[in-house]
């Protein structure tokens, strides 16, 4: 048993643009989406999490709706560490000791994080009593949660499509020796099909309604084996101003989109071309692995693997395999200890 194992309070979270995970004794506890609501006079909470999201769009102008990252970084740190106390005190109503001892906290972050960045999320663990905080890189803890062995020599390539970024990195012996971070994600695909919907139905839809849309008869191909029905779409008619109901298809979605998963495409077939040929012969065998929100777009899977000629592998509950390898990493500290950010403080 290494030295990190003696500590037993563990807590990992993954801090995402759409969604906060965070497990304890090796579950998931928490499963919120990441809002805040808050009394614009006051600057008194309303809610957290899906008490908030359940808001969203209904509010009055005294009421503003905060969220806390913005395109996967954190960009309003007072409200995460309110969001994340919150969420730590439900973990307390399970178990006393979490909030009254401390513990470890492994916080999973995207590539892009600046020192900066990441010494705030470091100080405002630390406020919340975490004892030891470590940071790992999302797509790391995304091929950790996947299955993947990390630490052999052999490249792995995972592309995590969340709600502000898609993150594509090459692994390799516990290191990201490739990739990059795109601000194209879930959220950009809402606004493509708000915008579609206004500019070829002239229909008003809000945020929720696209989301909606996205899940119901979303794709990202225009040909399905087994394609959704089509979904009624209630909105303001931009002519009359009058609610107006039309019909929408999967095909309608997959055109809207069309451009956005294009330059997905792109910079997976860019990071594809920057990698040594050894490494390339690796992930010609292994394919890639999707995951993250956005990876259950219907007909994604097809795309990519029509684009790059490779193998695209889908994970099982994509929204959880971040937060379920840092738990991993976090309960096996000595054995992944090289795969952590050491940031220099
Ligand atoms: N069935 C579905 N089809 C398409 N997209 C989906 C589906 N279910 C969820 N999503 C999208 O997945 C995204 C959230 O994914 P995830 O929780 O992995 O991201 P995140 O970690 O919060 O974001 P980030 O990694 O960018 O910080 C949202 O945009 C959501 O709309």
């Amino acid at each position: 048993m290494g030295f990190f194992d003696f500590l037993n309070e563990k807590i990992a979270i993954d801090l995402g643009t759409s969604n906060t995970l965070i497990t304890y004794k090796g579950k998931i506890a928490v499963d919120n989406p990441s809002i805040i609501t808050m009394n614009q006079i006051t600057g008194k909470i309303i809610a957290v999490g899906k008490e908030a999201g359940m808001m969203r769009g209904k509010i009055n102008k005294n009421i503003k709706t905060i969220y806390p990252f913005n395109n996967g970084v954190i960009s309003n740190f007072d409200a995460t560490e309110k969001m994340l106390k919150t969420f730590i005190k439900k973990l307390s109503s399970i178990n006393a000791s979490v909030f009254s001892s401390s513990y470890n906290m492994m916080i999973s972050i995207p590539c892009g994080s600046t020192e900066v960045e990441m010494r705030a999320v470091k100080e405002s663990a630390k406020r919340l009593n975490a004892k030891n905080v470590f940071l790992i890189h999302e797509p790391i803890a995304a091929a950790i949660g996947g299955g993947i062995d990390v630490l052999e020599p052999k490249g792995n390539m995972v592309v995590d499509i969340g709600g502000g970024t898609t993150e594509i990195a090459v692994i390799s012996l516990g290191r990201i020796i490739s990739g990059q971070s795109v601000k194209i994600a879930g959220n950009v695909f809402n606004e493509d099909i708000k915008q579609y919907v206004r500019e070829s139905h002239n229909l008003h839809i809000g945020e929720s309604m696209a989301e909606k849309i996205k899940i119901q008869v979303g794709s990202a191909i225009d040909h399905l084996e087994s394609p959704p029905e089509k979904m009624e779409v209630e909105g303001r008619d931009l002519l009359t101003g009058k609610p107006k109901q039309i019909d929408v298809s999967y095909k309608e979605v997959a055109k809207s989109l069309d451009k956005s998963i294009n330059q997905i495409e792109n910079s997976i077939m860019e990071t594809l071309s920057e990698i040594p040929p050894e490494i390339s012969a690796d992930i010609y065998n292994t394919g890639i692995y999707l995951t993250g929100g956005g990876s259950m777009l219907r007909g994604l899977d097809q795309r990519f693997s029509r684009a790059t000629e490779l193998p695209i592998h889908l994970g099982e509950r994509p929204l959880e395999t971040v937060v379920k390898g840092s738990d991993i990493v976090l309960k096996n500290l000595d054995h992944y200890n090289s795969v952590l950010v050491q940031n220099r403080r």
